[in-house]
């Protein structure tokens, strides 16, 4: 990203928005914090939205909320590494990870840092100690017991071929288009949920939205009110030690001064962006019973925002 910023902010001389041509950016050349685990972070966050309704656990035999959720995982690159690492902080346990090698399994859960450093010096993920099993053919690790299959790796992964044979009820589109229209349809037929693609991994396209503003704006995120904010908070602090008398110690004390940071910022508007879309999708599912999953109750949520648009404007075809 980085020549093509800089070719075109060399090709267009005197441009001021020049920078924010392409996003994804290195910080040095006015990129934005947190992009690089932004997608991951919104999957996360995605399947979180998901396993914490109730009432859609109940059909699926589950329980609610991710405490002890058994995922599989199939890419351990950007995407792959960092959901797991937030489904993790979430409180779910990683039982199978899929690379281009082969696959392990473990239902007492795999440790990402452990199998991470494992890969990178053996040259795989295969021969871990901590797995269980091990399939030489990757796509058998799709395969193995699970409650939600994470595909973040490449398109087309769940198939006519072998949807027979997937076991999870909760299938998270982290790549795009891993699951064919024929899968998808039989997976539906099951009652699974699709947490369809164009919604699942869209913490990146978010975060590159805000790299896109920061440029346009010229400032970074926070810079404008962090001091502000802290100066403001510590008043607030001093004042209410002295009426009470209680006298806050230095870790509970910058807790509440501290201001935020860009990273806090982004990650703020991430999590508020994939929570308000998720319960905005599904509730155009549940409004209209002819709309038979997240896939097409995300099509139809963005289409009528469109359309609404085009009706409030009136004027122009
Ligand atoms: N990065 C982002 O911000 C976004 C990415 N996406 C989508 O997410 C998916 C993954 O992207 P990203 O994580 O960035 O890409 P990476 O290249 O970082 O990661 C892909 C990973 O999948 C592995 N892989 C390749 N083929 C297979 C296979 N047959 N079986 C199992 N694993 C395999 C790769 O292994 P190896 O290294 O050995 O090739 C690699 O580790 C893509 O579909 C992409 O379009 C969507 C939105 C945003
Ligand atoms: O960062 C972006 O603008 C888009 C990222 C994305 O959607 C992808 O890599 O597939």
């Amino acid at each position: 990203m980085s020549w093509i910023a800089d070719t075109y902010q060399t090709m267009n001389p005197g441009q001021l928005d020049a920078l924010g041509c392409v996003t994804g950016k290195p910080l040095a050349l006015h990129g934005i914090a947190g992009r690089k685990e932004a997608t991951g972070r919104g999957v996360a966050i995605a399947v979180r939205e998901c396993v914490d309704i109730a009432e859609d656990m109940k059909k699926l035999g589950l329980t609610a909320g991710l405490s002890g959720k058994r995922v599989i995982v199939q890419g351990l690159g950007n995407v792959g590494y960092h959901t797991i690492k937030y489904l993790l902080e979430f409180g779910a346990t990683i039982v199978g990870i899929c690379e281009y090698e082969g696959a392990i399994y473990s239902s007492s859960g795999l440790n990402l840092d452990e199998v991470f450093t494992h890969r990178k010096t053996t040259g795989s993920i295969l021969g871990f100690p901590g797995a269980q099993k091990e399939f030489k053919n990757s796509a058998e690790g799709l395969e193995q017991d699970c409650d939600i299959l994470v595909p973040a790796a490449l398109e087309n992964q769940i198939t006519i071929a072998n949807v027979a044979n997937i076991k999870a009820k909760i299938i998270a589109e982290a790549a795009n288009g891993p699951t064919t229209p024929e899968a998808a349809e039989v997976l539906m037929k099951r009652g699974c949920i699709i947490i369809p693609d164009m919604y699942c991994n869209a913490g990146g396209v978010t975060v590159s939205y805000f790299e896109w503003l920061k440029n346009l704006s010229h400032v970074a995120f926070g810079r404008m009110d962090k001091r502000y904010e802290e100066n403001a908070n510590l008043n607030l602090v001093n004042m209410v030690e002295k009426t009470t008398g209680v006298t806050l110690d230095a870790v509970q004390r910058s807790m509440i001064v501290k201001g935020a940071t860009e990273l806090e910022l982004v990650n703020s508007g991430l999590e508020d962006t994939m929570i308000r879309s998720y319960h905005e999708i599904r509730d155009v599912q549940m409004a209209n019973p002819k709309i038979d999953g997240l896939r097409t109750a995300a099509f139809v949520s963005s289409i009528d925002k469109v359309a609404i648009s085009y009706m409030n404007m009136g004027i122009w075809p």
